[in-house]
């Protein structure tokens, strides 16, 4: 499990163990990194978050081999001045904190705002005065809406990909107006990259910047009722997840005509640890992280993920799986949505010869095997309880 011999990075140059300060770490991305460097690397972690419920099985018990290389700091870094002392200690700081649901966006839109931009400053700051790299998590929110979904609806260069498909250096960022709330963390992850790739212009910080296309899998956000709050709307896996195992109809905004390109959390990771170990040829640039094979419409997921829940819980579907529920009713005002995300994947198979693997039935299977192992009985003893009157 733990890391022999030499590595070699991909230019045949031996790897030299490192510290590496991730904020973030107690999250759905940082429980996967903290996995695969403490199982496949020499690397030590500074784990650094508010909390650590989803690495607790790497923190305890304190006789497990890599527990000497995993430090965790419960730190909220908004108001820590430990922030830059644990910054100062690493080689490499990687950034994954956030509010990153889309239920906040236009209903919490300051805490967005500073939590994407604000927060995240004294991160990029203390770097670039520390000389230290910078692996900054952002999104493909920035790329917003496509070119295309302003076309004529019987225009035949929404078949183009020139019109759809997202590239790092070419395509734009078009976001809904002020009003339309759902940008605020979009815009945020913006700035926060501009100001990132100015430090490296300007004072020479070595940065990579990471924009994830919908990473999923285990330990994705939370069920809620059961490990997070009732009224609580995480990000769609969770949802649809929540909803099967409720036996109730998987809800789809505005219809579920959007399209979305799902990657499997481990083949994401395997590209984060290529872009830590090979500084070199992931130093100044932006990646997209997605699996541009795996594209459905949210309608699309929701019949599949029914299918596949079905199969592995042994339980028949329901008779009338989805139901339509329109964006007001179900994220409030202010919502809008990226109508379609494809990824170009030419600069990270360049750059670091990474591909995604998983398809979407396979990663869907091995995710909701989890989540039915995980959860199937506390949501059945929830739902046997008395309501309370
Ligand atoms: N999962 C995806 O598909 C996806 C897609 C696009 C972008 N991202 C980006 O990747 C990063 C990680 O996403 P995730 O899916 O793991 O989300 P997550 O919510 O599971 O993880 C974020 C972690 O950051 C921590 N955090 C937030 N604010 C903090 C603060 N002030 N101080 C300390 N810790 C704080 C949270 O407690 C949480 O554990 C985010 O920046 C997100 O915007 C993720
Ligand atoms: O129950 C649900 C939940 C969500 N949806 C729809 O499913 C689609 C995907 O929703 P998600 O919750 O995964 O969020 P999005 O893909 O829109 O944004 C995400 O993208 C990348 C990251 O930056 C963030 O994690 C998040 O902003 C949206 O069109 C949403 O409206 C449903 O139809 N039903």
């Amino acid at each position: 499990m733990a890391a022999t011999g030499v590595r070699l990075d991909l230019d045949g140059r031996p790897i030299k163990p490192m510290t590496i300060c991730m904020i973030g770490a107690g999250g759905f991305i940082g429980s996967h990194l903290c996995e695969k460097v403490l199982f496949e690397t020499p690397h030590k972690i500074l784990a650094l978050d508010v909390y650590n419920d989803k690495i607790k099985h790497l923190l305890e018990p304190e006789t497990q081999t890599w527990a000497d290389r995993i430090q965790f700091h419960r730190i909220n870094i908004k108001h820590d001045s430990r922030l830059e002392g644990l910054i100062k200690m690493a080689d490499l700081t990687i950034n994954l904190a956030a509010i990153c649901t889309p239920a906040d966006y236009n209903t919490r839109p300051l805490d967005t705002i500073y939590s994407n931009f604000i927060d995240a400053l004294p991160v990029v700051k203390y770097c670039s005065e520390n000389n230290k790299r910078l692996i900054h998590f952002s999104t493909c929110e920035v790329y917003g809406k496509t070119i295309g979904s302003f076309l004529p609806t019987d225009s035949p260069l929404r078949q183009d990909p020139s019109y759809y498909v997202l590239n790092e250096n070419t395509s734009p960022c078009i976001f809904g107006s002020i009003e339309k709330q759902r940008w605020s963390y979009a815009c945020a992850k913006q700035l926060i990259e501009r100001l990132i790739y100015a430090e490296g212009a300007e004072n020479g910080l070595e940065f990579t910047i990471v924009r994830p296309f919908n990473w999923i899998g285990p330990r994705m956000d939370f069920i809620p009722g059961i490990d997070g709050p009732s009224e609580g709307v995480p990000r769609v896996l969770a949802c649809f997840s929540n909803n099967l195992l409720r036996r109730q109809p998987l809800k789809l905004v505005d219809g579920g005509q959007s399209q979305r390109t799902f990657v499997y959390i481990k083949d994401a990771i395997e590209a984060v640890l290529l872009m830590i170990e090979n500084s070199a040829r992931a130093n100044g640039h932006i990646f997209n992280v997605g699996n541009p094979h795996n594209e459905v419409t949210v309608q699309q997921l929701a019949e599949m993920m029914t299918e596949v829940y079905s199969k592995v819980s042994g339980e028949p579907p329901l008779e009338s799986p989805t139901i339509d529920v329109s964006s007001k009713e179900f994220y409030g005002e202010g919502y809008d949505d990226s109508d379609k995300r494809i990824p170009d994947m030419t600069i990270i198979n360049r750059q670091l010869g990474w591909n995604p693997k998983t398809s979407l039935w396979d990663l869907l299977e091995s995710t909701l095997t989890y989540q039915h192992r995980t959860y199937a009985e506390a949501v059945k003893q929830a739902i046997s309880k008395p309501v309370a009157s």
